[in-house]
């Protein structure tokens, strides 16, 4: 048996998932939940997020030989310290944070006689919350393993286990590299739509209702991402800020050169761009992670429900 006792820490999306994913595929394995919300713990314990939703934080970490904080970034630190006096020794400590470097160590300074192996599924909708939650998630989606050096090889080897019973490809790396990597594909795209939404949204010659009316397909997409969880997403950029503040800058020239490219009408520089742009999206549909198929990660459920 890969753990005997799970605990989740945070029933929303991720937390949920896991709950459930644990128990649809690795049966016997016993799991307990805390929420700091009593409203999110009740819908947890309707859903059967995990078998055993707890009324404290140290209820539900005081047997588990893995824990799992699935809370937003900027409170992993606090939410390690609530049970720092009850953890086990053995117990693994992990996390599914969308940053690694602060929240590596935000974990290792609130529990530091633990093992921490940081995680990041990266898996996920724009919903959040109890209700959000499906056991299919993770299924054909990577998960970013970040194990500090000289991490404890047999904890990994079973922290790796676990990711792939639930049916994810595990990947592994420096937290440094995770962190940059995904200021690129994650964090920036949710920073342009969090900024478009909001500037279409300012317009003053041009009405709400228009912009509802004729959103096309490309500004539609962009609301969806910008309907994301505000919380999380404060926490994701603050706690990744030098990255996404790399990323930005790139960003930034890369926009510009565009922007003059129209001013000056350099139809070539537009052209030869964006059939740069087109290679990438067909290379992604080539290597099969093209999630807007319809089956895509998710067997037989549809994303999340929130
Ligand atoms: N939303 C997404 O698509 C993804 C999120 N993540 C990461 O997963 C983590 C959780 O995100 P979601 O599940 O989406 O958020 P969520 O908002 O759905 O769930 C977070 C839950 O944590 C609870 N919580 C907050 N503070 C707490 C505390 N101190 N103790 C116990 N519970 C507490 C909240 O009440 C909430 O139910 C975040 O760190 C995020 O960066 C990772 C991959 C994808
Ligand atoms: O819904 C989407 O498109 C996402 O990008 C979900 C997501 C959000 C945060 C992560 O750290 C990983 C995945």
């Amino acid at each position: 048996m890969i753990f005997q006792r799970v605990a989740v820490i945070g029933l929303g999306l991720q937390g949920g998932s896991i709950g459930l994913a644990v128990q649809e595929f690795l049966p016997g394995v016993v799991t307990t939940g805390y929420d700091i919300s009593a409203d999110n713990r009740a819908r947890a314990a309707e859903r059967g997020l995990v078998h055993k939703v707890c009324d404290t934080a140290v209820d539900a970490a005081r047997d588990a030989d893995l824990v799992i904080f699935c809370v937003p970034p900027g409170v992993m630190g606090e939410a390690a310290a609530a049970i720092r006096d009850v953890l086990p020794a053995g117990c693994l400590v992990s996390d599914v944070g969308s940053s690694k470097q602060a929240i590596a160590k935000a974990l290792g300074e609130a529990l530091p006689d633990h093992i921490v192996i940081p995680a990041h599924p990266v898996a996920g909708t724009e919903n959040s919350g109890p209700d959000a939650g499906f056991a299919h998630l993770f299924r054909n989606r990577w998960c970013i393993v970040t194990p500090p050096e000289q991490t404890d090889l047999l904890k990994l080897s079973t922290l790796v286990e676990f990711w792939e019973a639930l049916g994810a490809n595990v990947e592994i790396m420096t937290a440094e590299h995770h962190d940059l990597v995904l200021a690129v594909t994650s964090h920036l795209p949710h920073l342009i739509a969090y900024t478009i939404v909001g500037t279409a949204s300012d317009l003053e010659d041009v009405t709400q209702s228009e912009v509802i009316k004729y959103s096309a397909g490309g500004f539609r997409d962009f609301t969806r991402i910008a309907a994301s969880d505000p919380t999380m997403w404060r926490d994701v950029f603050l706690s990744n800020k030098d990255a996404v503040l790399t990323m930005l800058q790139r960003f930034t020239e890369d926009l510009t050169a565009l922007q003059r490219a129209i001013r000056v009408g350099d139809g070539d520089t537009l052209f030869d761009h964006f059939k740069r742009t087109r290679a990438i999206r067909r290379s992604i549909i080539e290597e099969g992670q093209d999630d807007s198929r319809p089956d895509f990660g998710r067997g037989d459920h549809e994303r999340g429900s929130a």
